[in-house]
């Protein structure tokens, strides 16, 4: 039946009641999944990433009710993401995050079954198509980015967005951001593991080539905790913690899941 009120993460709405309204949600290439290191196949044919943002791209931050995503102007060709395992230029659109009530969980991918507390999500759609909406919907649409926050020493890097977040508490609610580097929110090392998948929120789309960093970025506990301080609901409802936004994992189907490195 459809959703009256709409998908989302909680008993009535969550990532079991998804196929009712997206049948997809039972495909076979759904995302995320658990990466088993042992089982992914080096390949040496795969190529570095190559991650080129130009600051001056970021546009707004938003809360969208289901996390919240900082936006990027992609009418040029000024941030991409080439190189890895794919094929042509992607364009940088938006970052966001998945993240839990407390620190024993969060993330979408796991590693041997471990979840992280947050993941970030760096999403590019490939310029043989027109826009990102249409990119969205085909099988080499879109590359995200997977980075893993583990707790840690405080990061700098991320301060300017979480401080961002007090003008974004409720649904709806986006203010402008700008001048701000992506790159600095990756690890030293892009060593990745790369897989076919899908949109990990409603439409669910089989369009995504999952680029999952091995190396975390870290947060310490305060930063981690502003995270928690956002409303999935809009201003005047009955305040609901963003908290948990995270789908589990997904069977793997028979996919390969490829290594970057040895
Ligand atoms: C209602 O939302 C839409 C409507 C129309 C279109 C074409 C797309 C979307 N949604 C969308 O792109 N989500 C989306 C995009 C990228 C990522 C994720 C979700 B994620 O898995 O969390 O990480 C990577
Ligand atoms: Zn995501």
């Amino acid at each position: 039946a459809a959703m009256s009120h709409g998908w989302g993460y909680g008993p009535t709405n969550g990532p079991d009641k998804w196929g009712d309204d997206f049948p997809v949600a039972n495909g076979p290439r759904q995302s995320p999944i658990n990466i088993v290191p042992k089982e992914a196949q080096y390949d040496s044919s795969l190529k570095a990433l190559k991650l080129r943002y130009d600051p001056s791209n970021a546009k707004g931050i938003l809360n969208n009710g289901h996390s919240f995503q900082v936006d990027f102007d992609d009418d040029t060709d000024s941030s991409t993401l080439t190189g890895g395992p794919i094929s042509g230029t992607y364009r940088l659109r938006q970052f966001h995050f998945h993240w839990g009530a407390s620190d024993d969980r969060g993330s979408e991918h796991t590693v041997d079954g471990i979840k992280f507390p947050c993941e970030l999500h760096l999403v590019h759609w490939n310029t043989k198509y027109p826009s990102f909406g249409e990119a969205a919907s085909q099988p080499d649409g879109l590359a995200v980015v997977g980075v893993f926050l583990k707790i840690g020493a405080a990061n700098p890097r991320i301060q300017k967005v979480l401080d961002a977040l007090d003008a974004i508490k409720t649904k709806g609610k986006q203010t402008t951001f700008d001048n701000f580097d992506a790159k600095t929110l990756l690890p030293p090392s892009l060593d990745y593991w790369t897989y076919d998948g899908s949109l990990t929120t409603p439409p669910l789309l089989e369009s995504v080539t999952w680029i999952v960093l091995r190396e975390p970025i870290s947060v310490n506990p305060a930063q981690m905790a502003m995270f928690r301080s956002l409303l999935f609901t809009g201003e005047g409802e009955a305040p609901c913690c963003m908290v948990d936004n995270y789908r589990p994992p997904q069977p793997l189907k028979g996919r390969q899941v490829r290594a970057s490195f040895k």
